[in-house]
């Protein structure tokens, strides 16, 4: 997949655009194309299409592929649209606006904690009609990430425990909820669960995580290119 995308880029059907927009117009942008390629995802793995059907929506997303020309960022590139660590960040697979993988989930401060709420589609499906166990666990790190951000420890997850009570299910509104429950030196424990927003009170999935901050000499190899480090 890799390498043919590595081809599309080779190959130039619209002229280049200029380097530096706005953050919020190019975030805008990014957003928009994300949103309509989570419509595609979800249109792609609910279809009962013919496989002519499939071979012509085939030609056409590669036509479309060919179109996505220009720069492409380096593996550990932070976007200029991206406030790292600790705000926005349009490619995250959870909290991306502009990422074909995410629910999107939104993140808002809540209760000494913070909230994160999102609806998983027939994309994210472990058990027909509910969702992946990985999917869970991907939207509890992220959210326990945030917590740490939150509580003012930028910090990394070193280990997750999931507890998985009931399935969670597809198409519904979810509540995720995360706090950091403790801090020793650079150490974060952390505490998150999933529940619909119908019923917060009955817990889908609970997790308990460490998180640890990197020290700086650490932080400075892994991210060369955050300012600061
Ligand atoms: C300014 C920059 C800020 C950057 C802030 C980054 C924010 C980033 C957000 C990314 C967005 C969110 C996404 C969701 C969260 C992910 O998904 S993060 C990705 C998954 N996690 C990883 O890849 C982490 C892999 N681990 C590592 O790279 C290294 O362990 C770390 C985290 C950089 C720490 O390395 P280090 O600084 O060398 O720390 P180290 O000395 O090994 O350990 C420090 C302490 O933690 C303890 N510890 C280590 N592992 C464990 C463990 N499994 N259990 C218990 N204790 C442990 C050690 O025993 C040690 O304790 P003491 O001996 O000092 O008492």
């Amino acid at each position: 997949m890799n390498s043919s995308l590595n081809d599309h880029a080779t190959t130039s059907a619209v002229p280049e655009q200029p380097a530096h927009h706005e953050p919020e117009h190019e975030r805008a942008a990014i957003a928009a194309l994300g949103h309509e390629l989570r419509a595609l995802v979800d249109a792609t793995v609910r279809t009962a299409a013919s496989p002519d059907t499939l071979h012509r929506v085939t030609d056409g997303v590669r036509s479309l592929t060919r179109q996505l020309t220009g720069r492409r960022r380096a593996r550990a590139e932070i976007p200029s649209v991206d406030e790292f660590p600790g705000g926005v960040r349009m490619y995250s697979p959870v909290t991306g606006a502009g990422s074909p993988l995410a629910p999107p989930m939104r993140v808002t401060p809540a209760d000494g904690g913070v909230a994160g709420t999102c609806v998983l589609g027939k994309a994210h499906e472990g058990p027909p009609g509910y969702g992946h166990g990985g999917m869970s666990a991907m939207l509890l790190d992220e959210l326990m990430g945030w917590a740490c951000v939150a509580a003012g420890t930028p910090a990394m997850t070193v280990s997750l425990q999931l507890r998985y009570h009931r399935p969670v299910p597809l198409d519904t509104p979810l509540r995720a909820f995360a706090q950091v429950t403790g801090v020793e030196d650079r150490r974060v424990s952390v505490g998150g669960v999933i529940t619909t927003e119908e019923d917060h009170a009955t817990v889908l999935v609970a997790a308990d995580g460490v998180f640890v901050s990197p020290d700086p000499d650490r932080a400075r190899a892994l991210f060369p290119s955050l300012p600061g480090t």
